[in-house]
């Protein structure tokens, strides 16, 4: 039966059952977490280090050696050394060969070296069976049991059976073994903790460069322009008015370009008439991050919500409120009620919250614990279906509040259009060219390539 440790165990043992022996090389910060976490998990541990005698702060029960003795000692070693001190290895090659060595090492920078440090080790010992693994897990997190976001350990390695060793172990010590295939992937590997949130890089300069561009149209529309033409001061709307344009703008924008790709994608297969090319990278990449694309816009629509909960407590909306009602006393008019004013103000305001509320609704369903629990067209269902009217609820939500004023000249300024009118263009863009998609004769062409359709008919 196989042993998982996953809790601190004491370290007592059945005396019947045999302890597998385990060596590490190196006394440091690594090597002594590896080896108390593979003691509690009833391996038994021996160490080599340079200076046998003088290593401290070993834990109980472990045994250390030299260098060449330990490694006598077990078939499989786990090497805790810097790449930079390697070389001495290639005085043991007699004593490793045939030896299962375990490179745990990391870098300092992405694609330091031009080998990979696994592959480097695999040169200087080339009697032995080389495997990558655990360097995705820190000295920290093995000590304190602090491994719930990182259970994960890329393995890999040219020979099977030491791969499958190295596999055993990872599973033992409560972690997870992902076997990414031969030697070669330990670039990958080794460049993966250097990587500070991949998918996440590209939703973020994305929206950090349309909240830029549309905060500077916003300022130079209504506070610049103000200034130029009637040395009014309106620079109070770079706290509230603006970020509240800015924020919705993005959201908007962000969602569209989750469904972009796809529509993208959908007419690159119409025009090459097949769906057995692949699409360029950077189609590739984009496709990757939708769900990223998609939370970092939620988080902008929620700014929006927020932002847009604070208005009737602003000095300047209360001004305007009591200016209109003193004026209106005061000159004896009042403003008739007209109706459509009425509804287009609550259509815009209900389209806005029930858009809101299927936007969260897909953020939630977007959630790994939560998608998990749906089938492939269950998720399909809520991530496209849903997601589309999400879109056009959004859409809608912008186009009423503008209203007939977005397409009133005297909107422009200095030429240019209010900001809701550039956030319109990608969304109603993807909008038009998803309801052609969808269009009966087109919609089937598109289902026939997807089906294989055309490399079917190659056989028939
Ligand atoms: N610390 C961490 O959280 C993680 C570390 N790693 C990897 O584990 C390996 C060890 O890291 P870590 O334990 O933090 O490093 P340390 O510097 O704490 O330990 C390295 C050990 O290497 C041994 N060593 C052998 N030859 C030399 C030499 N010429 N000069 C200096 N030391 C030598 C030493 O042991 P002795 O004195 O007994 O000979 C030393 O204690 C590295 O490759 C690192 O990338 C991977 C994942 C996480
Ligand atoms: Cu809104």
């Amino acid at each position: 039966m196989e042993k998982t440790c996953t809790v601190m165990l004491p370290l007592t043992m059945n005396s019947s059952e045999k302890r597998e022996n385990v060596c590490i090389f190196g006394t440091g910060d690594f090597g002594r977490s590896l080896g108390l976490k593979m003691l509690q998990c009833g391996y038994s541990v021996v160490f080599g280090s340079r200076n046998p005698r003088t290593s401290r702060l070993l834990p109980n029960g472990a045994e250390v050696l030299s260098y060449s003795e330990a490694a006598q000692k077990s078939d499989i070693i786990l090497i805790a050394i810097h790449r930079e001190h390697y070389e001495f290895l290639t005085d043991l090659i007699e004593v490793l060969k045939g030896k299962i060595l375990v490179d745990v090492s990391n870098n300092l920078k992405i694609n330091q070296y031009p080998e990979s440090n696994a592959e480097y080790l695999a040169q200087l010992v080339p009697g032995a069976h080389v495997v990558k693994a655990f360097n995705t897990i820190s000295a920290w997190a093995l000590q304190s049991g602090a491994l719930d976001a990182s259970r994960q350990v890329f393995v890999c390695g040219n020979d099977s059976k030491a791969k499958q060793r190295v596999v055993d172990i990872v599973r033992t010590l409560g972690l997870t073994p992902l076997d990414q295939g031969s030697l070669s992937a330990a670039t990958e590997i080794e460049n993966y903790p250097l990587q500070l949130f991949p998918m996440w890089r590209f939703p973020f300069y994305l929206s950090a460069a349309l909240c830029l561009f549309f905060f500077i149209y916003c300022v130079i529309r209504e506070v610049i322009y103000p200034y130029v033409q009637e040395k009014e001061d309106s620079t109070f709307r770079m706290a509230i008015s603006i970020p509240n344009r800015v924020f919705p703008i993005t959201a908007l924008t962000l969602l569209a370009l989750v469904y972009l790709p796809g529509v993208i994608a959908a007419i690159l297969q119409l025009y090459r008439g097949t769906k057995y090319q692949r699409f360029p990278d950077w189609l590739d990449h984009w496709m990757l991050c939708r769900k990223q694309l998609g939370l970092v816009a939620l988080g902008f629509a929620f700014l929006h919500a927020i932002y847009t909960l604070v208005i009737p407590i602003r000095y300047y909306v209360r001004w305007r409120i009591r200016n209109t009602t003193i004026t209106q006393v005061i000159t004896k008019k009042d403003n008739p009620f007209i109706t459509s004013m009425a509804w287009l103000s609550d259509s815009y305001v209900s389209l806005g919250i029930l858009g809101f509320f299927l936007f969260v609704l897909l953020g939630i369903t977007s959630l790994p614990s939560v998608s998990n629990m749906m089938n492939w067209r269950e998720f399909r269902f809520v991530q496209s279906k849903l997601g589309y009217l999400t879109l056009i609820l959004c859409t809608a939500h912008t186009l009423v509040y503008g209203g007939r004023r977005f397409l009133s000249p005297s909107i422009l300024r200095w030429y240019l259009p209010s900001a809701y009118v550039l956030a319109l263009i990608i969304p109603c863009t993807v909008l038009v060219i998803k309801f052609i998609l969808i269009m009966p004769c087109i919609n089937k062409t598109l289902m026939r390539i997807r089906q294989g359709w055309e490399r079917n008919s190659k056989y028939s």
